[in-house]
């Protein structure tokens, strides 16, 4: 049985790694070893029945030598302290990593199987050893229209965001919901009167956003509000998140030409959805009808949803598509542009396809093979 190394396993996206791989039995097909930044040595956890005696040192470069397979939700400075001087010491195990670090290097590949599933192999026959998920926002949209990218429909893509607090981190989740309950409570009172003042909840929710609601996480009030950037500031005006989009996808896709991805990423007041508002452009006139069966012929995790107001409003969002592995996609339509011109709007739960479940697939590539 392979000896994989699972780092950063009690994190977030590392818990909901943990989850999956448990749901779908990964554990009966490994000798899982856990390690950690902070506890060596302590108890390690059961999953799947298993357990990996105690916790290993997650900077000791022997430990870590002696996995087949290394698996690091622990975040982009673990990978950037640790993968070259592991690799420098000659260690040859393939290693997964949920982080961006390591992602636009040659040496690397972008993993999302549903959408790029030869690549993957191809690369894993070819000898290359390094995989990293994708960003969570591209990997959604991949997995929404990934039929339209497939049959090379694609001359653009305007990608305009609606990005939930867990794309932040655990804490910003925290901070979002406190900021709403801090809302909730400022008008408490005047909620529970029928007959209260709609202007008076409005200026009293207004000072309780602006003076109130926490903002030692995000850079401004979320709950209540938006903020229409996400990560750092490039020198061309994009936000690293933006500037992701294009360079990820056509890496995922391997194509031979780039596709223009762009748009605007807007972190938004959702806990784990993660929404896209696109504007297509697809180098033919193709009937509606057609590009609808393209798109749900994407893989099986596309829930269709039919561009109906009801059937969107129940289907479309966060509440209906958190925590589970279905991808919506609905509200596809021509624009007034022209003919080639159509939206679509996707969403998905941002740490499954987003973050584990396409680390949690490429170990099983590799234990398949
Ligand atoms: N959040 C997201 O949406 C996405 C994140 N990623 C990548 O995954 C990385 C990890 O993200 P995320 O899981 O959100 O990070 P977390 O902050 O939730 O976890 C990272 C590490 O923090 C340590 N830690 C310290 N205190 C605690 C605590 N109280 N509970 C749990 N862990 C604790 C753990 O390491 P230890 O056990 O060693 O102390 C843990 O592995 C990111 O840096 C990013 O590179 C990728 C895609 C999406
Ligand atoms: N930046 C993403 C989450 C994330 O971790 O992205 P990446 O894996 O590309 O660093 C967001 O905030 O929603």
């Amino acid at each position: 049985m392979k000896k994989v190394g699972l780092v950063g396993w009690r994190g977030m996206v590392g818990s909901v790694l943990m989850q999956r791989m448990q749901e779908e039995k990964d554990f009966d097909l490994i000798e899982p070893v856990f390690f950690t930044t902070s506890q060596a040595g302590k108890a390690a956890p059961e999953f799947g029945g298993k357990t990996g005696g105690t916790l290993k040192d997650a900077h000791n470069l022997d430990e870590l030598a002696a996995m087949d397979v290394i698996i690091s939700c622990q975040g982009g400075d673990y990978t950037n302290d640790v993968f070259r001087r592991l690799r420098a010491s000659g260690w040859n195990g393939y290693w997964i990593d949920a982080a961006s670090t390591l992602r636009m290097e040659d040496d690397t590949v972008i993993i999302l199987d549903p959408v790029n599933d030869g690549l993957i192999r191809n690369a894993v026959a070819n000898g290359v050893k390094n995989f990293a998920g994708g960003n969570c926002t591209n990997s959604i949209l991949l997995m929404g229209v990934g039929g339209l990218f497939r049959e090379n429909l694609v001359e653009w893509v305007s990608s305009m965001t609606y990005q939930a607090a867990s794309g932040a981190g655990a804490n910003n989740m925290r901070e979002l919901v406190k900021g709403m309950g801090v809302i909730n409570a400022a008008v408490a009172d005047d909620l529970a009167n029928p007959a209260s003042a709609i202007l008076e909840i409005d200026r009293k929710v207004a000072k309780a956003i602006r003076e109130d609601v926490p903002t030692e996480f995000f850079p401004a009030p979320l709950a209540g509000g938006l903020i229409p950037w996400i990560d750092k500031q490039l020198e061309n005006g994009q936000s690293k998140e933006e500037w992701k989009g294009q360079a990820e996808v056509n890496k995922i896709l391997g194509t031979e030409h780039t596709i223009p991805v762009d748009g605007l990423c807007v972190r938004i007041g959702a806990m784990r959805c993660h929404s896209l508002a696109l504007t297509i452009k697809l180098k033919k006139d193709l009937p509606l009808a057609e590009i609808e069966a393209l798109i749900q012929s994407s893989n099986p995790w596309v829930k269709w949803v039919p561009n109906d107001r009801s059937i969107t409003e129940q289907n479309l969002t966060p509440a209906a598509i958190t925590g589970g592995l279905e991808v919506g996609v609905g509200r596809v339509r021509k624009l007034n542009m022209g003919p080639e011109y159509i939206s679509a709007f996707v969403i998905g739960d941002q740490l499954l396809w987003g973050a584990a479940e396409p680390l949690r697939r490429m170990l099983r590539i590799l234990l398949d093979k």
